[in-house]
Protein backbone atom coordinates (compact mmCIF):
# COMPACT_ATOMS: atom_id res chain seq x y z
CA UNK A 1 0.00 0.00 0.00
CA UNK A 2 1.14 3.18 -0.71
CA UNK A 3 1.35 5.60 2.01
CA UNK A 4 3.00 8.90 1.45
CA UNK A 5 0.07 11.26 -0.47
CA UNK A 6 -2.04 10.24 2.36
CA UNK A 7 -3.00 11.50 5.71
CA UNK A 8 -1.61 8.96 7.97
CA UNK A 9 -0.50 9.22 11.55
CA UNK A 10 3.31 9.09 11.75
CA UNK A 11 5.75 11.34 13.32
CA UNK A 12 5.22 14.58 11.61
CA UNK A 13 3.01 16.87 12.73
CA UNK A 14 -0.76 16.13 10.51
CA UNK A 15 -4.21 18.45 9.74
CA UNK A 16 -6.65 16.50 11.73
CA UNK A 17 -10.72 17.43 11.59
CA UNK A 18 -13.03 16.21 13.54
CA UNK A 19 -16.18 15.55 13.13
CA UNK A 20 -18.73 15.51 15.85
CA UNK A 21 -21.67 13.19 15.74
CA UNK A 22 -23.93 13.55 18.56
CA UNK A 23 -26.23 10.71 18.14
CA UNK A 24 -27.21 7.88 20.20
CA UNK A 25 -30.68 6.82 18.90
CA UNK A 26 -28.76 3.65 17.84
CA UNK A 27 -28.15 2.72 21.02
CA UNK A 28 -30.63 0.88 23.80
CA UNK A 29 -29.79 3.70 26.35
CA UNK A 30 -29.48 7.37 26.36
CA UNK A 31 -26.06 9.06 26.79
CA UNK A 32 -23.72 8.48 24.12
CA UNK A 33 -25.70 11.52 22.19
CA UNK A 34 -23.21 13.64 24.81
CA UNK A 35 -20.03 11.93 23.84
CA UNK A 36 -18.52 14.62 21.93
CA UNK A 37 -19.07 17.22 24.06
CA UNK A 38 -17.87 14.84 27.00
CA UNK A 39 -14.38 14.05 25.27
CA UNK A 40 -14.12 17.69 24.13
CA UNK A 41 -14.21 18.59 27.91
CA UNK A 42 -12.22 16.19 28.50
CA UNK A 43 -9.46 17.96 26.88
CA UNK A 44 -8.91 16.44 23.53
CA UNK A 45 -7.74 19.32 21.92
CA UNK A 46 -5.21 20.68 24.22
CA UNK A 47 -3.69 17.02 23.62
CA UNK A 48 -3.79 17.23 20.12
CA UNK A 49 -1.81 20.56 19.71
CA UNK A 50 0.55 19.22 22.69
CA UNK A 51 1.16 16.71 20.10
CA UNK A 52 1.89 19.02 17.75
CA UNK A 53 -1.15 18.43 15.31
CA UNK A 54 -3.07 20.82 13.25
CA UNK A 55 -7.00 21.21 13.72
CA UNK A 56 -8.91 22.32 10.98
CA UNK A 57 -12.42 24.10 11.85
CA UNK A 58 -14.88 21.35 14.06
CA UNK A 59 -17.70 19.77 12.17
CA UNK A 60 -20.84 18.87 13.98
CA UNK A 61 -23.17 16.47 11.77
CA UNK A 62 -26.30 17.52 12.27
CA UNK A 63 -29.04 14.34 13.74
CA UNK A 64 -32.16 13.74 15.76
CA UNK A 65 -31.42 14.08 18.84
CA UNK A 66 -35.03 12.82 19.96
CA UNK A 67 -37.12 10.05 18.00
CA UNK A 68 -39.60 11.06 15.57
CA UNK A 69 -41.95 8.18 17.17
CA UNK A 70 -41.38 5.48 19.75
CA UNK A 71 -40.36 2.45 17.88
CA UNK A 72 -43.39 -0.37 17.55
CA UNK A 73 -42.98 -3.37 19.83
CA UNK A 74 -40.57 -6.17 18.41
CA UNK A 75 -38.97 -3.65 15.54
CA UNK A 76 -36.36 -4.94 14.07
CA UNK A 77 -34.84 -1.91 13.04
CA UNK A 78 -35.24 0.84 15.90
CA UNK A 79 -35.02 4.53 14.68
CA UNK A 80 -34.67 3.47 11.46
CA UNK A 81 -35.13 6.69 9.49
CA UNK A 82 -33.32 8.68 12.67
CA UNK A 83 -29.96 6.29 11.70
CA UNK A 84 -30.72 6.60 7.71
CA UNK A 85 -30.61 10.20 7.69
CA UNK A 86 -27.27 10.57 10.30
CA UNK A 87 -25.47 8.32 8.00
CA UNK A 88 -26.04 10.25 5.30
CA UNK A 89 -24.93 13.45 6.79
CA UNK A 90 -21.81 11.40 8.06
CA UNK A 91 -20.95 10.13 4.66
CA UNK A 92 -20.98 13.35 3.33
CA UNK A 93 -18.58 15.35 6.44
CA UNK A 94 -16.16 12.14 6.07
CA UNK A 95 -16.00 12.02 2.59
CA UNK A 96 -15.55 15.77 2.49
CA UNK A 97 -13.07 15.85 5.20
CA UNK A 98 -10.77 13.25 3.26
CA UNK A 99 -10.76 15.14 0.24
CA UNK A 100 -9.33 18.11 2.06
CA UNK A 101 -6.56 16.09 2.75
CA UNK A 102 -7.56 16.03 6.72
CA UNK A 103 -7.23 12.92 8.93
CA UNK A 104 -10.59 12.23 10.23
CA UNK A 105 -11.56 11.54 13.27
CA UNK A 106 -15.14 11.00 14.33
CA UNK A 107 -16.33 11.08 18.12
CA UNK A 108 -19.64 9.54 18.65
CA UNK A 109 -22.47 8.89 19.24
CA UNK A 110 -22.90 5.75 19.72
CA UNK A 111 -21.45 2.91 17.28
CA UNK A 112 -24.16 3.12 14.62
CA UNK A 113 -22.28 6.45 13.47
CA UNK A 114 -19.96 3.94 11.81
CA UNK A 115 -22.07 3.22 8.79
CA UNK A 116 -21.67 6.78 7.62
CA UNK A 117 -18.02 7.01 8.28
CA UNK A 118 -17.28 4.11 6.35
CA UNK A 119 -20.04 4.56 3.38
CA UNK A 120 -17.61 8.14 3.40
CA UNK A 121 -14.50 6.56 3.86
CA UNK A 122 -15.18 3.44 1.03
CA UNK A 123 -16.03 6.70 -1.63
CA UNK A 124 -12.22 7.64 -1.74
CA UNK A 125 -10.76 3.87 -0.68
CA UNK A 126 -12.44 1.27 -2.44
CA UNK A 127 -10.57 -1.22 -0.90
CA UNK A 128 -10.77 0.43 2.86
CA UNK A 129 -9.46 -1.96 5.70
CA UNK A 130 -11.21 -1.93 8.62
CA UNK A 131 -9.50 -2.43 12.10
CA UNK A 132 -12.51 -3.10 14.82
CA UNK A 133 -11.74 -3.00 18.38
CA UNK A 134 -14.83 -3.92 20.31
CA UNK A 135 -16.19 -6.61 22.77
CA UNK A 136 -19.13 -6.66 20.62
CA UNK A 137 -18.84 -7.45 16.64
CA UNK A 138 -21.99 -5.38 15.91
CA UNK A 139 -22.68 -7.98 13.15
CA UNK A 140 -26.50 -8.40 13.50
CA UNK A 141 -29.14 -8.00 11.15
CA UNK A 142 -32.63 -7.03 10.66
CA UNK A 143 -33.28 -11.19 11.24
CA UNK A 144 -31.03 -11.76 13.80
CA UNK A 145 -31.03 -8.81 16.36
CA UNK A 146 -32.28 -9.35 19.61
CA UNK A 147 -31.98 -5.40 21.21
CA UNK A 148 -33.52 -4.37 17.64
CA UNK A 149 -30.75 -1.52 18.39
CA UNK A 150 -29.14 -0.54 15.22
CA UNK A 151 -25.47 0.27 16.95
CA UNK A 152 -25.31 -3.74 16.81
CA UNK A 153 -25.31 -4.14 13.07
CA UNK A 154 -22.76 -1.24 11.75
CA UNK A 155 -21.00 -4.01 10.91
CA UNK A 156 -23.09 -6.13 8.99
CA UNK A 157 -24.33 -3.17 7.02
CA UNK A 158 -20.85 -1.61 5.95
CA UNK A 159 -20.88 -5.49 4.52
CA UNK A 160 -23.70 -5.43 3.20
CA UNK A 161 -26.03 -8.05 4.95
CA UNK A 162 -28.96 -6.32 6.09
CA UNK A 163 -31.72 -6.64 3.15
CA UNK A 164 -33.60 -3.05 4.06
CA UNK A 165 -30.19 -0.73 3.98
CA UNK A 166 -27.01 -1.08 2.23
CA UNK A 167 -24.18 1.48 1.03
CA UNK A 168 -26.41 1.87 -2.32
CA UNK A 169 -29.22 3.43 0.10
CA UNK A 170 -26.77 6.60 1.15
CA UNK A 171 -25.50 9.30 -2.02
CA UNK A 172 -22.30 9.47 -1.96
CA UNK A 173 -21.17 6.34 -0.63
CA UNK A 174 -18.12 3.76 -1.78
CA UNK A 175 -18.76 0.24 -2.12
CA UNK A 176 -19.31 -2.23 0.72
CA UNK A 177 -16.57 -2.98 2.64
CA UNK A 178 -14.94 -6.46 1.85
CA UNK A 179 -14.87 -8.97 4.26
CA UNK A 180 -11.11 -9.81 3.95
CA UNK A 181 -9.89 -6.41 4.41
CA UNK A 182 -11.74 -6.52 8.58
CA UNK A 183 -10.40 -7.61 11.19
CA UNK A 184 -11.98 -7.30 14.88
CA UNK A 185 -10.20 -7.67 18.58
CA UNK A 186 -11.00 -7.70 21.70
CA UNK A 187 -14.44 -9.26 20.95
CA UNK A 188 -16.27 -11.63 24.17
CA UNK A 189 -19.87 -10.68 23.42
CA UNK A 190 -21.01 -12.54 19.91
CA UNK A 191 -24.64 -13.23 19.58
CA UNK A 192 -25.45 -16.69 17.87
CA UNK A 193 -26.06 -15.07 14.71
CA UNK A 194 -23.50 -13.15 14.57
CA UNK A 195 -21.40 -15.71 15.18
CA UNK A 196 -22.49 -17.63 12.51
CA UNK A 197 -22.04 -14.91 10.20
CA UNK A 198 -18.85 -14.25 11.10
CA UNK A 199 -17.81 -17.91 10.89
CA UNK A 200 -19.58 -18.14 7.30
CA UNK A 201 -18.07 -15.18 5.70
CA UNK A 202 -14.95 -16.43 7.70
CA UNK A 203 -14.08 -12.79 9.00
CA UNK A 204 -10.82 -12.63 10.97
CA UNK A 205 -11.90 -12.15 14.82
CA UNK A 206 -9.08 -11.75 17.50
CA UNK A 207 -11.85 -12.43 20.75
CA UNK A 208 -10.27 -11.85 24.46
CA UNK A 209 -9.43 -15.55 24.39
CA UNK A 210 -6.87 -15.15 21.33
CA UNK A 211 -5.32 -12.15 23.15
CA UNK A 212 -4.88 -13.93 26.46
CA UNK A 213 -3.38 -16.96 24.19
CA UNK A 214 -1.04 -14.64 22.29
CA UNK A 215 -0.58 -11.61 23.67
CA UNK A 216 -1.67 -8.06 22.41
CA UNK A 217 1.80 -7.36 20.70
CA UNK A 218 0.94 -10.54 18.15
CA UNK A 219 -2.69 -10.15 18.22
CA UNK A 220 -1.74 -6.02 16.99
CA UNK A 221 0.89 -7.53 14.72
CA UNK A 222 -1.47 -10.25 12.76
CA UNK A 223 -4.98 -7.33 12.63
CA UNK A 224 -2.27 -5.31 11.02
CA UNK A 225 -1.45 -7.60 8.36
CA UNK A 226 -5.29 -8.56 7.41
CA UNK A 227 -6.63 -5.04 7.31
CA UNK A 228 -3.22 -3.48 5.53
CA UNK A 229 -2.51 -5.56 2.97
CA UNK A 230 -4.21 -5.25 -0.32
CA UNK A 231 -5.94 -2.59 1.05
CA UNK A 232 -5.53 1.39 0.17
CA UNK A 233 -6.42 2.63 3.65
CA UNK A 234 -7.12 1.91 7.12
CA UNK A 235 -10.08 3.04 9.27
CA UNK A 236 -9.69 2.04 12.99
CA UNK A 237 -13.19 1.69 14.76
CA UNK A 238 -13.23 1.94 18.33
CA UNK A 239 -15.66 1.33 20.78
CA UNK A 240 -14.67 1.88 24.21
CA UNK A 241 -16.46 -0.72 25.77
CA UNK A 242 -13.65 -2.53 24.30
CA UNK A 243 -11.43 -1.59 27.45
CA UNK A 244 -12.74 -3.30 31.03
CA UNK A 245 -15.40 -2.05 32.88
CA UNK A 246 -13.02 -1.30 35.58
CA UNK A 247 -11.59 1.45 33.37
CA UNK A 248 -14.20 1.97 31.35
CA UNK A 249 -17.44 2.21 33.04
CA UNK A 250 -19.50 4.82 31.22
CA UNK A 251 -20.30 2.69 28.42
CA UNK A 252 -24.31 1.21 27.91
CA UNK A 253 -23.16 -2.15 27.14
CA UNK A 254 -20.69 -3.24 29.60
CA UNK A 255 -19.03 -6.70 29.41
CA UNK A 256 -16.54 -8.28 32.03
CA UNK A 257 -12.87 -9.42 30.61
CA UNK A 258 -12.12 -6.59 28.62
CA UNK A 259 -8.27 -5.07 27.57
CA UNK A 260 -6.49 -3.91 30.31
CA UNK A 261 -5.63 -0.24 30.58
CA UNK A 262 -1.84 -1.01 29.06
CA UNK A 263 -3.21 -3.30 26.35
CA UNK A 264 -5.98 -0.86 25.37
CA UNK A 265 -2.44 2.25 24.78
CA UNK A 266 -0.02 -0.19 23.80
CA UNK A 267 -2.89 -1.50 20.82
CA UNK A 268 -3.28 2.03 19.54
CA UNK A 269 0.69 2.52 19.74
CA UNK A 270 1.26 -0.34 17.81
CA UNK A 271 -1.64 1.05 15.12
CA UNK A 272 0.26 4.54 15.08
CA UNK A 273 3.68 3.17 14.72
CA UNK A 274 2.57 1.44 12.06
CA UNK A 275 2.28 4.04 9.78
CA UNK A 276 -1.28 2.74 7.73
CA UNK A 277 -4.32 3.84 9.83
CA UNK A 278 -5.90 6.76 8.09
CA UNK A 279 -8.87 7.55 9.96
CA UNK A 280 -10.23 6.82 13.29
CA UNK A 281 -13.42 6.95 15.32
CA UNK A 282 -14.47 6.21 18.95
CA UNK A 283 -17.90 5.18 19.62
CA UNK A 284 -20.17 4.92 22.64
CA UNK A 285 -18.56 6.70 25.38
CA UNK A 286 -21.84 7.61 27.40
CA UNK A 287 -20.79 9.86 30.81
CA UNK A 288 -24.36 9.67 32.02
CA UNK A 289 -23.79 6.17 33.43
CA UNK A 290 -20.37 7.50 34.91
CA UNK A 291 -20.50 10.68 36.52
CA UNK A 292 -16.86 9.77 37.81
CA UNK A 293 -16.34 10.95 34.04
CA UNK A 294 -12.95 8.50 33.82
CA UNK A 295 -14.71 7.03 30.47
CA UNK A 296 -14.35 10.58 28.54
CA UNK A 297 -10.62 11.12 30.11
CA UNK A 298 -9.77 7.58 28.81
CA UNK A 299 -11.05 8.33 25.20
CA UNK A 300 -8.80 11.21 25.57
CA UNK A 301 -5.93 9.65 26.39
CA UNK A 302 -6.45 6.42 24.10
CA UNK A 303 -6.80 9.02 21.04
CA UNK A 304 -3.70 10.51 21.64
CA UNK A 305 -1.73 7.10 21.73
CA UNK A 306 -3.29 6.87 18.40
CA UNK A 307 -2.25 10.06 17.26
CA UNK A 308 1.77 9.71 18.53
CA UNK A 309 1.86 10.44 22.08
CA UNK A 310 5.13 8.14 24.01
CA UNK A 311 5.48 7.52 27.46
CA UNK A 312 9.37 9.05 26.35
N1 LIG B 1 -21.86 -0.99 19.63
C1 LIG B 1 -22.32 -1.69 20.64
N2 LIG B 1 -22.04 -1.37 21.89
N3 LIG B 1 -23.04 -2.76 20.35
C2 LIG B 1 -23.66 -3.62 21.32
C3 LIG B 1 -24.50 -4.65 20.66
C4 LIG B 1 -25.11 -5.60 21.65
C5 LIG B 1 -25.94 -6.71 21.03
N4 LIG B 1 -25.13 -7.61 20.26
C6 LIG B 1 -27.07 -6.14 20.16
O1 LIG B 1 -27.16 -6.43 19.00
O2 LIG B 1 -27.86 -5.37 20.64
MN1 LIG C 1 -19.62 -1.55 18.94
MN1 LIG D 1 -19.31 -2.61 21.93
Amino acid sequence: MEREAKAVVQKQAMKLQLIHVPFGLGAGRAGTELGPGDILHAGLVRQIRNLGHDLADDVWVSCADKPAAAPAPGERLKHFAEVAEMSRNVCTEVSAAVESGAFPLILGGDHSIAIGTMAGLAAHYPSLGVVWIDAHTDMNTEATTHSGNMHGMSLAIALGKLRSFSYADIPGAGPSIKKGNIVMVAARDIDPGERELIRKEGIACFTMHDIDRLGIHAVMEKALEIAGSGTDGVHLSFDIDSVDPVEAPGVGTPVRGGLSYREAHFALELLAESGLITSMEVVEVNSLLDPSGRTARLAVELIASMLGKRII
